[in-house]
This record gives C-alpha cells, structure tokens and sequence, in this order.
C-alpha cells in the first residue's frame, strides 16, 4: 500500500501534528497557544475562509518541474512562507527561537523575531543562515524600549521592522482567565530591561503598556528611527492599507492576530481581495492566520497575496520535536503546496493566479472568480 510521503512516522499533515503536539504540553500552555479570543469566532473563521474556495485547475501545461521559489524581503526563498512572529517559544521547547530559526534556515525561508523573544535578536540572526530576518515591535508606551528592540535588530541585520497594529489592547483571552495563565517567572525576556516585570501579563508598569495611540504621524516618524524596511501587521481594511500605503510603508501584513485580538473581525483570507485592491501593487502584500494546508498558501496567492507567514503551526512544530518538528512542518507544507501548484497545472509561482478559484456561496452556488485573459481571448 502507498502511505504517501512522510519525514515522520505519524505525521502526514498539519492536523496529524496539533493532535500530538498539543498532548505533550502542560493544559494552560496549548489553551495559551491554540487559543483565540471571546467565542473563537476570528479564530474558525481564518480556517473557515479557505474552504469557501476551491480550485477550477488547468491542464495541458508542462509540470514535470515545478518551481515553488519566489522572493521575499529582498531573499530568495524555497517557497512563499515564512515565519510570523510568536511570543516564547521556549514555552514548546528548550531550544526556542533558535530551534526555529534553524529550521527556517535548512527549509530556505525567513523568520520574523516576537518583540516577547526569549532569545536575543543578534542570536536568532546568527541562526538563521543567511535567511531574512524580521523583527515584530508591539510598540509600548516606553520609547527607549522600543529603540533599543529597533536598534538591537538593526545591528543583528534585520531587514524588516514589522509594527503590529492590532494590539493597542491585549484581546481577552478566556482561556488564559480561566488558567490564571502567565510565563514562567525565570523565563527570560531580552527586549525588554531586568527591572521590567513581564511575566504578569497585567502588570501596572507602564513602560511596557501598549501603544495604543498609534497614528500615521508616528508611523512615517519611525521611518526616521531605523534603516529597516517598515511593514504593518494587522491590517484588515483597504482604507488603512491606502492610508499605509501613503505614510510610506513597504508592506502590509494582512492579519488578525491569529483571532487573538478582536473577536468577530473579518477572517483575513476575506479581508484580502479589498486591501490588495487598495494597494494597487504599490506595496507588497502578505498575510497570515489560518494556514494549515498547502492548498491554503495557493489560495491565498490566487487572491492576491504574494506571500504567507505560519503562527501556530510552527510552534506544534516545536512542541513536537524542536528544530526536527518545526522542519516537518516547513516540508509538509512544501510538498502540499508544490503538489497543489502541479495538478493546478502551475510549473512557477507567477502562474498562480484567480482564474484557477471558484468560491462557493452559502446558498450553494459555485462561481468561478474570473475568466483567465487567456480564456476570453
Ligand atoms: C502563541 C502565539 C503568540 C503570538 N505572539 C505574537 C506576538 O508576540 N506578536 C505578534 O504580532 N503576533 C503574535 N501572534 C500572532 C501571529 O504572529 C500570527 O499573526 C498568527 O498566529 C497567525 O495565525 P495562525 O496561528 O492561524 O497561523 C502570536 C500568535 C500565537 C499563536
Ligand atoms: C509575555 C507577554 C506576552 C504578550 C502577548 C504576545 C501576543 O501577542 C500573543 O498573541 O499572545
């Protein structure tokens, strides 16, 4: 009998993964990760989106090869995937962010570094291979802390700054109520000075509360704090994405937190067509939230997007077997996502386009999103 392709005796899939990695860590730990805010309807809702979609494939093309390579932040990578930032990743395995940087390294793509890191940026870029380096600022009150976050990942060679915009509150996360979840206290946290307490998630220190009076001024002002690109994280309008374009951005992340944030705010697969409309190809765009097949990274490249980045994934990954787990992940979702470009007849990641989706309607209609040139011709 043919099993399929593995690396693994037990993992064929994403979901074959969050199964096992999630029984290996302590209850309040999985809540903490694999949990959303409210209700979850955010977080089933960026799962949900990518069925509303399914694919009307092309044949007659030549896929004896079929080239998954593409360019982001300036690196050629293996594939358009890369790594979104995560708090503590020593929460799934000792070897934290460094265990995902090699592996974001040995599977040929970029990484973007938590502001809540237990390792310190210039460690995470030395791990990386070469590899892009992103580094996330949740922007607080204290603006020497967040120079010092933006002038240690400058000298370690990040390339990007991504500023994440949908956090000027922490959404309310029932499960970590219910878990009196906090990190452990000898957890380290090297963006942040000694005396700042992090590990009570409501601590009164000030200078580690968020931000939340970001505007467009202070946007274009930090393009005059650091040599690194600036991208936002978290936008889900086309109107901020025009008004990101404007302030100067070079790039929007199409995102909702994970459905960690606001609960009941669009799924970001939904959100998608409208900002890359706005945008224009002014800017890049990518997003995140929901990926967990590599049919999923085709859609959301059919719709518009020229890239994605994996949040829980990667750390069931972790949680799994470390470097060697989150490795697994990034060929399970290659290999997905290279079959899915060939028997939707796609020998380069430039083919991938809306006229290979359909999406299906609540009343039952499937409508094809629109005739490839090609095709009216
Ligand atoms: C445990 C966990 C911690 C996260 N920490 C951060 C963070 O520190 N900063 C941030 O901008 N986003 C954070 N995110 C959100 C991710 O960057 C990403 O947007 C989200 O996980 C994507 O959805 P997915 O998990 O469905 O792939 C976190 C997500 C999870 C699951
Ligand atoms: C120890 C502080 C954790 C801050 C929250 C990180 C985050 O953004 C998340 O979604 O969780």
């Amino acid at each position: 009998m043919n099993r399929g392709k593995s690396y693994d005796d037990k993992v064929f899939c994403i979901a074959d993964l969050e199964a096992n990695a999630l029984g290996r860590l302590p209850r309040a730990t999985a809540d903490y990760i694999n949990g959303g805010s409210m209700l979850h309807e955010t977080l089933r809702a960026n799962n949900e989106a990518y069925d509303r979609y399914v694919f009307v494939p092309r044949y007659f093309k030549d896929v004896r090869k079929v080239d998954t390579t593409t360019v982001c932040l300036g690196k050629k990578v293996a594939f358009p995937v890369g790594i979104s930032p995560s708090a503590m990743h020593s929460l799934c395995h000792q070897d934290a962010e460094v265990a995902t940087a090699r592996a974001a390294a040995e599977r040929g793509i970029n990484m973007i570094l938590s502001t809540y890191t237990n390792t310190p940026v210039d460690v995470v870029a030395g791990e990386l291979g070469g590899m892009a380096l992103g580094q996330q600022l949740s922007k607080v009150l204290d603006e020497g802390i967040n120079q010092s976050i933006i002038d240690n990942a400058e000298a370690a060679g990040a390339s990007a700054l991504f500023v994440t915009v949908d956090c000027p509150w922490l959404g309310r996360r029932l499960g970590d109520y219910r878990n009196s979840f906090a990190p452990p206290t000898d957890m380290p946290f090297p963006s942040f000075p000694t005396d700042v307490d992090i590990h009570n998630l409501s601590t009164a220190d000030q200078r580690i509360a968020y931000d939340a009076d970001l505007s467009w001024e202070k946007v274009r002002a930090l393009k005059g704090r650091t040599k690194m690109q600036i991208w936002l994280k978290g936008i889900l309008s086309p109107i901020d994405a025009a008004m990101a374009v404007e302030a100067g951005v070079d790039g929007i992340l199409v995102s909702n937190h994970g459905g960690r944030q606001l609960d009941g705010a669009i799924s970001t697969l939904e959100a998608l067509p409208a900002i890359v409309e706005a945008v224009a190809g002014r800017v890049p765009v990518h997003i995140d939230g929901g990926i967990r097949r590599g049919s999923d990274i085709f859609k959301a490249l059919a719709l518009g997007a020229q890239h994605v980045w994996l949040g829980r994934t990667v750390l069931w990954g972790l949680a799994y077997k470390g470097q060697a787990g989150v490795k697994l992940v990034l060929d399970t979702l290659y290999d997905e996502f290279q079959l899915v470009m060939a028997l939707n007849g796609c020998a380069t990641v430039a083919e991938i386009g809306p006229h290979l989706l359909a999406r299906r309607h609540l009343d039952g209609s499937v409508v094809p999103l629109l005739l490839s040139r090609e095709a009216r011709l």
